[in-house]
């Protein structure tokens, strides 16, 4: 008879060991987890703290024993698949918009590059940290056309992920700066191609490069509103003119009761889009100076009382300096100002002194961001919308451009 003897088994035995240690490993790694989590909230804290106090949002109270200083509770912070979020509590009367207006120094002093802040329920917001550029990333303009000069068109992309968009029946002028190859040429080609196809609108204007205007736009309504080229530049300054004729035609016949223009097919609202306008400026005053006093003295009426005759005036230029785009007068009449990539001299004088702090940075941006300000509204850093190469805009302008009746 053969006895099998029964021996524990070896391996069992073995298993049932590592199971043992591997049950206290799991409890040390939860207990570090949990101690290094707690660390770093308690190091969060502080630096939210220091960060609010530092951009000013706190507020100052006067307790027995001496004046204190309160910022927005932070709550409580999370760390989940590499993305640390973290709740605080607004202080009375602060909104989720007074976080926003410091978010990249408010990240810079948390160590992080960017944050986003959203409203989750009363007082209380979620902070998202952001370890990138949250306007690395390109932006890609869908296929989108308005129908209506009333709809909004895209402007950009905020650093919260939300979408900045402009409706043109709104009364502001529009001034685009920025460096070479900064990015304004395409920002105008996405907003041309979102508006191109509207009945009630009209793209007008004058553009040395021939780029933006003309050829891209032949057998459509605009293009016989509009100038290229710098051959003949008497031709600009009697586009420019034949622009301000309509809108005194529109200012004489303006109904009784009614101190604007509503755009219809009739009426369109004209976009008088002016490319390099410093450079048609500084050929026409090298040939002429009454030529550029004429252009000159064109654009400064288009502008200042264009509004009223659904005019919008959309201005492209390296650099708002006064002298260059007509004077100080004619830039005051920009609501919507955009800056890609410049100088940061060059960010104070279109967008005034709070923008200062923003220029170091901003000088070495990358094509396509851009800070945007508009009356009332803190100067916003976006990502314009990108269509895609030259050819792309030319298709878009063949395909849906408005056709000539
Ligand atoms: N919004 C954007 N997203 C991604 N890339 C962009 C964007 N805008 C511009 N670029 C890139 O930067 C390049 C230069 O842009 P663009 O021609 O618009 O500059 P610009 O300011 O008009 O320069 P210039 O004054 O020389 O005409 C584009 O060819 C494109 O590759």
């Amino acid at each position: 008879m053969m006895v099998t003897l029964a021996f524990p088994s070896p391996h069992r035995h073995w298993r049932g060991g590592r199971g043992l240690f591997d049950g206290l490993r799991a409890r040390w790694a939860e207990q570090r987890r949990l101690e290094h989590h707690a660390r770093l909230e308690d190091e969060l804290r502080g630096l939210w703290r220091e960060a609010c106090f530092g951009v000013g949002v706190c507020q100052y109270i006067e307790a027995a024993a001496g004046m204190t200083v309160r910022t927005p509770r932070f709550g409580a912070a999370r760390i989940l698949r590499g993305r640390t979020t973290f709740t605080a509590e607004l202080l009375p009367g602060g909104e989720p918009e007074d976080l926003r207006a410091h978010a990249p120094r408010l990240a810079h002093t948390l160590g992080f590059r960017g944050l986003r802040v959203e409203q989750i329920a009363g007082r209380w917001v979620r902070v998202t940290l952001l370890e990138t550029d949250p306007l690395a990333d390109a932006f890609a303009l869908r296929r989108l056309v308005t129908a209506r000069a009333d709809e909004t068109v895209i402007l950009g992309r905020a650093e919260d992920g939300v979408t900045l968009g402009h409706a043109h029946a709104d009364a502001a002028h529009l001034a685009v700066q920025g460096q070479n190859g900064a990015g304004k040429s395409a920002f105008t080609y996405g907003l041309l191609a979102q508006v191109c196809a509207a009945p009630d609108v009209l793209v007008a204007g004058s553009d040395i490069t021939g780029l933006v205007l003309g050829r891209a736009w032949t057998g459509t309504a605009h293009h016989d509103w509009q100038t290229t080229g710098t051959r003949d530049l008497p031709a600009h300054a009697a586009m420019l003119d034949r622009l301000v004729a309509e809108m005194d035609c529109r200012l004489d016949a303006m109904p009784p009761r009614r101190d604007k223009i509503t755009p219809t097919t009739t009426t369109p609202l004209v976009l008088v889009v002016l490319e390099e306008f410093p450079g048609l400026l500084r050929a026409a005053q090298a040939k002429d100076k009454k030529l550029a006093e004429r252009i000159t003295s064109a654009v400064l009426r288009l502008v200042s009382e264009g509004r009223k005759a659904a005019f919008r005036v959309l201005m492209l230029a390296q650099r708002f300096e006064a002298n260059a785009v007509g004077g100080g007068y004619a830039r005051d009449q920009f609501a919507l100002r955009l800056s890609f990539r410049v100088p940061g001299e060059s960010l104070v004088m279109l967008h005034g002194e709070d923008a200062r702090k923003l220029g170091p940075e901003h000088a070495n941006s990358a094509p396509g961001i851009a800070y945007l300000s508009a009356p009332g509204h803190d100067c916003t850093r976006l990502r314009a919308p990108y269509l895609g190469d030259y050819g792309e805009f030319c298709d878009r302008i063949a395909r849906h451009g408005r056709r000539a009746s």
